[in-house]
Protein backbone atom coordinates (compact mmCIF):
# COMPACT_ATOMS: atom_id res chain seq x y z
CA UNK A 1 0.00 0.00 0.00
CA UNK A 2 1.01 3.22 -0.81
CA UNK A 3 -0.17 6.17 1.23
CA UNK A 4 0.14 9.78 -0.09
CA UNK A 5 0.30 12.78 2.52
CA UNK A 6 0.32 16.34 1.02
CA UNK A 7 0.00 19.87 2.26
CA UNK A 8 1.51 23.07 3.45
CA UNK A 9 3.47 24.29 5.86
CA UNK A 10 3.10 22.93 9.26
CA UNK A 11 -0.59 21.37 8.91
CA UNK A 12 1.03 18.31 10.19
CA UNK A 13 1.22 16.03 7.88
CA UNK A 14 4.40 14.66 8.85
CA UNK A 15 2.93 13.90 12.26
CA UNK A 16 0.01 12.49 10.15
CA UNK A 17 2.48 10.54 8.15
CA UNK A 18 4.79 9.01 11.03
CA UNK A 19 1.19 7.94 13.07
CA UNK A 20 0.17 6.36 9.39
CA UNK A 21 3.50 4.30 9.10
CA UNK A 22 3.72 3.09 12.74
CA UNK A 23 -0.15 2.04 12.39
CA UNK A 24 0.46 0.08 9.04
CA UNK A 25 4.00 -1.03 9.55
CA UNK A 26 5.18 0.97 6.63
CA UNK A 27 8.17 2.97 5.76
CA UNK A 28 8.23 6.39 5.76
CA UNK A 29 9.35 9.68 3.95
CA UNK A 30 9.69 12.80 5.17
CA UNK A 31 10.08 14.40 0.91
CA UNK A 32 10.31 17.82 2.12
CA UNK A 33 14.08 16.80 4.23
CA UNK A 34 15.30 16.02 0.75
CA UNK A 35 14.70 19.40 -0.48
CA UNK A 36 15.63 21.30 2.79
CA UNK A 37 19.48 19.06 2.54
CA UNK A 38 19.28 21.07 -0.83
CA UNK A 39 18.59 24.54 0.32
CA UNK A 40 21.01 23.73 3.36
CA UNK A 41 23.96 22.85 1.35
CA UNK A 42 23.44 25.76 -0.90
CA UNK A 43 23.04 28.25 1.99
CA UNK A 44 22.01 31.82 1.59
CA UNK A 45 23.07 33.16 -2.02
CA UNK A 46 20.59 35.32 -4.75
CA UNK A 47 18.68 34.24 -7.02
CA UNK A 48 20.63 34.30 -9.91
CA UNK A 49 22.57 31.17 -12.22
CA UNK A 50 25.23 30.48 -9.70
CA UNK A 51 22.01 29.70 -7.13
CA UNK A 52 20.80 27.55 -9.52
CA UNK A 53 24.00 25.34 -10.54
CA UNK A 54 24.96 25.00 -7.08
CA UNK A 55 21.42 23.56 -6.16
CA UNK A 56 21.36 21.77 -8.99
CA UNK A 57 25.22 20.43 -7.87
CA UNK A 58 23.61 19.68 -4.34
CA UNK A 59 20.93 17.68 -5.39
CA UNK A 60 22.74 15.30 -7.61
CA UNK A 61 25.18 14.67 -5.26
CA UNK A 62 22.90 13.86 -2.73
CA UNK A 63 23.08 11.41 -0.13
CA UNK A 64 21.97 9.98 3.40
CA UNK A 65 24.94 12.13 5.30
CA UNK A 66 23.26 15.13 4.04
CA UNK A 67 19.87 14.52 5.83
CA UNK A 68 21.45 14.32 9.93
CA UNK A 69 21.51 17.63 10.73
CA UNK A 70 18.02 17.95 11.83
CA UNK A 71 18.51 20.61 13.90
CA UNK A 72 19.64 22.73 10.68
CA UNK A 73 17.27 20.95 8.22
CA UNK A 74 14.21 21.90 10.21
CA UNK A 75 14.40 25.16 10.98
CA UNK A 76 12.55 28.29 9.33
CA UNK A 77 15.57 29.68 7.18
CA UNK A 78 15.88 26.18 5.63
CA UNK A 79 12.43 26.10 5.06
CA UNK A 80 12.63 28.99 3.11
CA UNK A 81 15.63 28.11 0.94
CA UNK A 82 14.34 24.66 0.21
CA UNK A 83 11.31 26.67 -1.30
CA UNK A 84 13.71 28.93 -3.34
CA UNK A 85 15.64 25.44 -4.39
CA UNK A 86 11.93 23.82 -4.77
CA UNK A 87 11.08 25.94 -8.16
CA UNK A 88 14.03 24.48 -10.16
CA UNK A 89 13.04 21.60 -12.39
CA UNK A 90 16.68 20.11 -12.82
CA UNK A 91 16.41 19.76 -8.28
CA UNK A 92 12.97 18.34 -8.90
CA UNK A 93 14.47 15.48 -11.35
CA UNK A 94 17.19 14.44 -9.26
CA UNK A 95 15.00 14.09 -6.41
CA UNK A 96 12.57 12.32 -8.34
CA UNK A 97 14.21 8.63 -8.45
CA UNK A 98 15.03 8.36 -5.09
CA UNK A 99 11.30 9.23 -3.73
CA UNK A 100 9.98 6.70 -6.78
CA UNK A 101 12.07 4.37 -5.51
CA UNK A 102 11.31 4.99 -2.15
CA UNK A 103 7.49 4.96 -2.76
CA UNK A 104 7.87 1.88 -5.02
CA UNK A 105 9.73 -0.87 -2.55
CA UNK A 106 7.78 -4.40 -1.89
CA UNK A 107 6.70 -3.30 1.54
CA UNK A 108 4.55 -0.70 0.10
CA UNK A 109 5.22 3.15 1.92
CA UNK A 110 4.14 6.40 3.21
CA UNK A 111 5.47 9.36 1.58
CA UNK A 112 4.77 13.38 2.46
CA UNK A 113 5.27 16.47 1.01
CA UNK A 114 3.66 18.30 -1.73
CA UNK A 115 3.58 16.90 -5.12
CA UNK A 116 3.41 13.33 -3.42
CA UNK A 117 -0.42 12.27 -4.86
CA UNK A 118 0.06 14.75 -8.30
CA UNK A 119 3.81 13.66 -9.43
CA UNK A 120 5.71 11.53 -7.70
CA UNK A 121 3.06 8.79 -6.54
CA UNK A 122 -0.27 9.68 -8.86
CA UNK A 123 -0.40 5.71 -8.10
CA UNK A 124 -0.62 5.84 -4.48
CA UNK A 125 -3.74 3.53 -2.97
CA UNK A 126 -5.04 6.48 -0.72
CA UNK A 127 -4.31 10.11 -0.95
CA UNK A 128 -4.86 12.72 1.67
CA UNK A 129 -4.52 16.17 1.53
CA UNK A 130 -3.83 18.06 4.97
CA UNK A 131 -5.54 21.15 5.77
CA UNK A 132 -5.55 24.18 8.35
CA UNK A 133 -5.92 27.67 8.88
CA UNK A 134 -2.61 29.65 8.82
CA UNK A 135 -2.93 31.01 11.97
CA UNK A 136 -3.05 27.45 13.21
CA UNK A 137 -0.10 26.52 11.30
CA UNK A 138 2.06 29.39 12.31
CA UNK A 139 1.00 28.50 15.96
CA UNK A 140 1.79 25.15 15.83
CA UNK A 141 5.59 25.98 13.83
CA UNK A 142 6.47 28.24 16.60
CA UNK A 143 5.32 25.90 19.57
CA UNK A 144 7.17 23.09 17.80
CA UNK A 145 10.54 25.55 17.45
CA UNK A 146 10.26 26.68 21.06
CA UNK A 147 10.26 23.45 22.07
CA UNK A 148 13.77 22.82 20.57
CA UNK A 149 14.36 26.50 22.28
CA UNK A 150 14.56 28.61 19.01
CA UNK A 151 13.49 31.52 20.37
CA UNK A 152 10.43 32.43 17.83
CA UNK A 153 9.30 35.84 15.99
CA UNK A 154 5.60 34.77 15.49
CA UNK A 155 4.97 37.86 13.00
CA UNK A 156 8.51 36.99 10.81
CA UNK A 157 7.29 33.09 11.10
CA UNK A 158 4.06 33.88 9.72
CA UNK A 159 5.34 35.72 7.10
CA UNK A 160 8.11 32.87 6.15
CA UNK A 161 5.21 30.45 6.30
CA UNK A 162 2.93 32.97 3.89
CA UNK A 163 5.76 33.43 1.45
CA UNK A 164 6.99 29.97 1.73
CA UNK A 165 3.10 28.66 0.70
CA UNK A 166 2.63 30.88 -1.87
CA UNK A 167 6.21 29.99 -3.91
CA UNK A 168 4.51 26.58 -3.44
CA UNK A 169 1.49 27.09 -5.38
CA UNK A 170 2.84 29.53 -7.62
CA UNK A 171 5.81 26.82 -8.61
CA UNK A 172 5.63 25.76 -11.97
CA UNK A 173 7.34 22.24 -11.65
CA UNK A 174 5.84 22.12 -8.30
CA UNK A 175 2.42 20.14 -8.45
CA UNK A 176 1.38 21.43 -5.40
CA UNK A 177 -2.53 21.25 -5.60
CA UNK A 178 -5.07 18.66 -4.11
CA UNK A 179 -5.03 15.29 -6.51
CA UNK A 180 -8.72 14.74 -7.74
CA UNK A 181 -8.75 11.62 -5.85
CA UNK A 182 -7.01 12.74 -2.77
CA UNK A 183 -9.24 13.08 0.53
CA UNK A 184 -9.66 16.22 1.97
CA UNK A 185 -8.78 16.72 5.75
CA UNK A 186 -8.78 19.72 7.68
CA UNK A 187 -6.67 19.88 11.05
CA UNK A 188 -7.28 23.19 12.29
CA UNK A 189 -10.15 21.69 15.20
CA UNK A 190 -8.44 18.38 15.53
CA UNK A 191 -5.83 17.70 18.41
CA UNK A 192 -2.79 14.77 16.72
CA UNK A 193 -4.86 12.05 18.29
CA UNK A 194 -8.07 13.01 16.42
CA UNK A 195 -6.49 13.99 13.48
CA UNK A 196 -4.65 10.36 12.92
CA UNK A 197 -8.17 8.95 13.93
CA UNK A 198 -9.80 10.59 11.42
CA UNK A 199 -6.58 9.45 8.80
CA UNK A 200 -6.49 5.63 9.99
CA UNK A 201 -10.64 5.62 8.98
CA UNK A 202 -10.01 7.54 5.56
CA UNK A 203 -7.28 4.75 4.69
CA UNK A 204 -9.56 2.19 6.15
CA UNK A 205 -12.50 2.73 4.44
CA UNK A 206 -10.45 3.90 0.89
CA UNK A 207 -8.74 0.11 1.34
CA UNK A 208 -11.78 -1.27 2.30
CA UNK A 209 -13.72 0.38 -1.25
CA UNK A 210 -10.80 -0.83 -3.33
CA UNK A 211 -10.99 -4.46 -2.29
CA UNK A 212 -15.17 -4.36 -2.85
CA UNK A 213 -15.78 -4.74 0.32
CA UNK A 214 -18.24 -2.51 2.74
CA UNK A 215 -16.53 -0.19 5.07
CA UNK A 216 -19.91 1.34 6.33
N1 LIG B 1 -3.65 18.29 14.76
C1 LIG B 1 -2.68 18.91 15.43
N2 LIG B 1 -2.95 19.67 16.50
C2 LIG B 1 -1.97 20.31 17.16
N3 LIG B 1 -0.66 20.25 16.84
C3 LIG B 1 -0.32 19.51 15.78
C4 LIG B 1 -1.30 18.81 15.02
N4 LIG B 1 -0.66 18.16 14.02
C5 LIG B 1 0.65 18.44 14.16
N5 LIG B 1 0.87 19.25 15.21
C6 LIG B 1 2.15 19.80 15.68
O1 LIG B 1 2.46 20.86 14.76
C7 LIG B 1 3.85 20.87 14.47
C8 LIG B 1 4.02 20.76 12.95
O2 LIG B 1 3.56 19.49 12.54
P1 LIG B 1 4.28 18.70 11.36
O3 LIG B 1 3.66 17.35 11.31
O4 LIG B 1 5.77 18.79 11.50
O5 LIG B 1 3.80 19.57 10.11
P2 LIG B 1 4.23 19.49 8.59
O6 LIG B 1 4.92 18.17 8.36
O7 LIG B 1 2.96 19.62 7.82
O8 LIG B 1 5.14 20.65 8.38
C9 LIG B 1 4.47 19.72 15.26
O9 LIG B 1 5.03 20.20 16.44
C10 LIG B 1 3.28 18.81 15.55
O10 LIG B 1 3.45 18.09 16.76
N1 LIG C 1 7.55 16.98 -2.12
C1 LIG C 1 7.99 18.20 -1.78
C2 LIG C 1 8.38 18.47 -0.46
C3 LIG C 1 8.85 19.74 -0.16
N2 LIG C 1 8.98 20.67 -1.13
C4 LIG C 1 9.55 21.99 -0.86
O1 LIG C 1 10.33 21.95 0.34
C5 LIG C 1 9.87 22.93 1.28
C6 LIG C 1 10.02 22.36 2.68
O2 LIG C 1 9.12 21.28 2.80
P1 LIG C 1 8.73 20.64 4.20
O3 LIG C 1 7.69 19.62 3.92
O4 LIG C 1 9.98 20.18 4.89
O5 LIG C 1 8.15 21.87 4.98
P2 LIG C 1 7.07 21.90 6.14
O6 LIG C 1 5.75 21.73 5.48
O7 LIG C 1 7.38 20.73 7.05
O8 LIG C 1 7.24 23.21 6.79
C7 LIG C 1 8.44 23.24 0.86
O9 LIG C 1 8.03 24.56 1.25
C8 LIG C 1 8.50 23.06 -0.66
O10 LIG C 1 8.97 24.23 -1.29
C9 LIG C 1 8.56 20.39 -2.42
O11 LIG C 1 8.64 21.25 -3.29
N3 LIG C 1 8.08 19.15 -2.72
Amino acid sequence: MIIAVDGPAASGKGTLATGLARHYGLPHLDTGLLYRAVGLAVGEREDGPEFERAAIAAARALDAAHLSDIEALTSAETGVLASRVAVIAEVRAALFAFQRDFATQPSGAVLDGRDIGTKICPDADVKLFIQADSKARMERRAKQLEQRGVLVDRYALYHQIEERDARDMLNPHGGFYKADDAHLLDTTLLDIEAALRAAIEIVDRTMALKAGGDAS
